[in-house]
């Protein structure tokens, strides 16, 4: 479609060019414009004052690490922040485990309802010599269809939990920017994009679900932590519907379908159909490692505060900020890259922060990359390779410590054994063993040389290569981290040379 040009004539006020609406807007349009424009205000406002908040508080005591989690979507820039609570404020952590509950309660309808439209389009294929059916098409006989007759009540429990998490529906405002940064309407986005339950940063869903608490709460960390008499928690249904879960998940032409529609939903965010005995058992609560694997999508960028105990630091400030990515998607070898930009009291952080506030950053960031927009299918590592060089080359950040993270190593651990060739997603990867260890040996290099390319000015470089939902792991990193934060802060205040 040709794109209107306005001309400019030379006596127009160039800020007034860019502050007005642009023309032809619709009342439709002009109500998302000023909603986001209205959004993009308060969160500036809010930091604004949180910059000066902390400014007075940073007089007073040790300083905090300010920390800032950027990264795809998907990437595991939430589950490195549980790892960080879990680490060094389990008691906030498990705090919050009746949500969390929620959430995996969410993650297994969700699986769940995948399955049932996948056999619900393999019902409606018409059975005769159909042009795209292959003749071994698997068939949806008598069984699976009452049984999945049976698990229809579960799509309503994943209403009632989605109104919970979301009363007011899905975000405008998302959906607004979503089909900005696409051109494509929100209700044409990929299956995949358009189905994953989103909350946004200033929505207080923990809160929602304490709501299950009941007034008994000493301890959060037990299942005390629920009211188990509420009649619109969902457990009771999903235990009921336990055995035909399993059923489901284990028939042969629902593994058959799923593979046909290359659908590995144990590969998926949020999977908890080998657990479901766990997940299902009446009084359930989630595990440290069940947390981990919950999967929630976060828009825009969230705050939090983790306090440490140590005389140095007072607290880890952590920011997420998921601006940027929210829809790429297609992770032919799973590595992922997530990083962390700790911070010395002294960079542009907040300015950063500002930056990524505005919904104009969006915009700025897919419209360098055309292709993401018109083909969402596109390889996550190239796109990381993409985003990693911006980070890096970024002028306010250069006085902070960036790590990175290659993250979901098992994922790309169990995909080159399965014989996946990484060679087919970086051609210069050449004739090197596809094995996890030269794999990323190399991609750590490569990373390492873009920093030393691009950084304004030479910094040092930490790389991880990690599986952020492995508990054990990843606090053994976390406390090299904070080792080399102390360490550095002791540095700048002149204790150790
Ligand atoms: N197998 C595996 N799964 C992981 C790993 N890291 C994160 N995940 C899972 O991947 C999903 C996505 O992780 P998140 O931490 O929510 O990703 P995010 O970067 O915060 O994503 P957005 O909020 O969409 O920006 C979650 O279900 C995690 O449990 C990993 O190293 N290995
Ligand atoms: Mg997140």
């Amino acid at each position: 479609m040709p794109t209107k040009i306005r001309r400019r004539s030379m006596d127009e006020d160039p800020f007034g060019m860019v502050l007005a609406p642009p023309e032809g807007e619709t009342g439709e349009q002009r109500e998302v414009r000023l909603l986001l424009e209205k959004e993009a205000k308060e969160i500036s406002d809010s930091i604004d004052e949180q910059l000066s908040r902390e400014k007075a508080q940073e007089k007073k005591g040790p300083r905090p690490v300010k920390v800032l989690l950027l990264g795809q979507s998907e990437s595991g820039k939430s589950t490195t922040l549980k790892n960080f609570q879990l680490m060094y404020d389990s008691k906030a952590f498990r705090a919050e485990r009746a949500s969390w509950r929620a959430i995996v309660q969410l993650n297994v309808v969700r699986s769940i309802h995948v399955i049932l439209d996948v056999i619900t389009r393999a019902q409606n294929r018409r059975p005769t010599t159909g042009d795209d059916q292959p003749p071994d098409s698997p068939v949806v006989d008598d069984d699976l269809a009452a049984l999945k007759m049976r698990l229809s009540p579960l799509i309503r429990v994943e209403e009632i939990l989605m109104q919970r998490l979301i009363p007011n529906g899905p975000d405008k405002s998302d959906a607004a920017r979503l089909a900005q940064l696409t051109n494509i309407p929100y209700s044409e986005l990929p299956r995949n994009v358009n189905r994953e339950v989103a909350v946004h940063s200033a929505n207080p869903w923990k809160d929602v679900f304490k709501r299950l608490v009941g007034s008994d709460n000493e301890s959060f960390d037990s299942e005390k932590a629920i009211d188990w008499e509420d009649p619109t928690d969902p457990g009771a249904v999903l235990h009921a519907l336990a055995d035909d879960m399993k059923a489901l998940w284990n028939n042969r032409t629902v593994q058959a379908l799923l593979d046909r529609q290359n659908l590995r939903l144990q590969e998926a965010a949020g999977f908890f159909l080998d657990s479901l005995d766990e997940v299902t058992s009446l009084k359930y609560m989630p595990s440290d490692d069940h947390i981990l694997r919950a999967r929630l999508k976060t828009l825009g960028i969230s705050e939090h505060r983790i306090k440490m105990t140590s005389a140095a630091i007072g607290e880890y400030m952590m920011w997420e900020d998921t601006g940027h990515c929210e829809v790429r998607v297609g992770a032919p070898l799973g590595i992922l890259a997530c990083w962390v930009l700790a911070d010395c009291a002294n960079s542009g952080l907040g300015a950063v922060l500002r930056r990524h506030a505005s919904p104009n950053c969006y915009t700025t960031d897919f419209a360098s990359d055309d292709v993401l927009a018109e083909e969402p299918r596109v390889n996550r590592l190239a796109d990381s390779v993409n985003l990693w060089t911006t980070i890096v080359s970024n002028k306010l950040l250069a006085n902070t410590n960036i790590i990175l993270f290659l993250n979901k190593i098992d994922i790309m651990k169990s995909k080159l054994e399965s014989g996946i060739k990484l060679v087919n997603y970086v051609n210069s990867y050449g004739k090197r063993p596809n094995d996890l260890e030269s794999a990323s040996n190399y991609l750590r290099k490569k990373f390492a040389g873009i920093q030393r390319e691009n950084s304004p000015s030479p910094r040092v470089f930490y790389c991880h290569m990690t599986t952020v939902t492995d508990r054990k792991s990843t606090q053994i990193i976390l406390a090299n981290i904070k080792d080399m934060l102390m360490h550095q802060y002791l540095e700048d205040a002149s204790l150790i040379p």
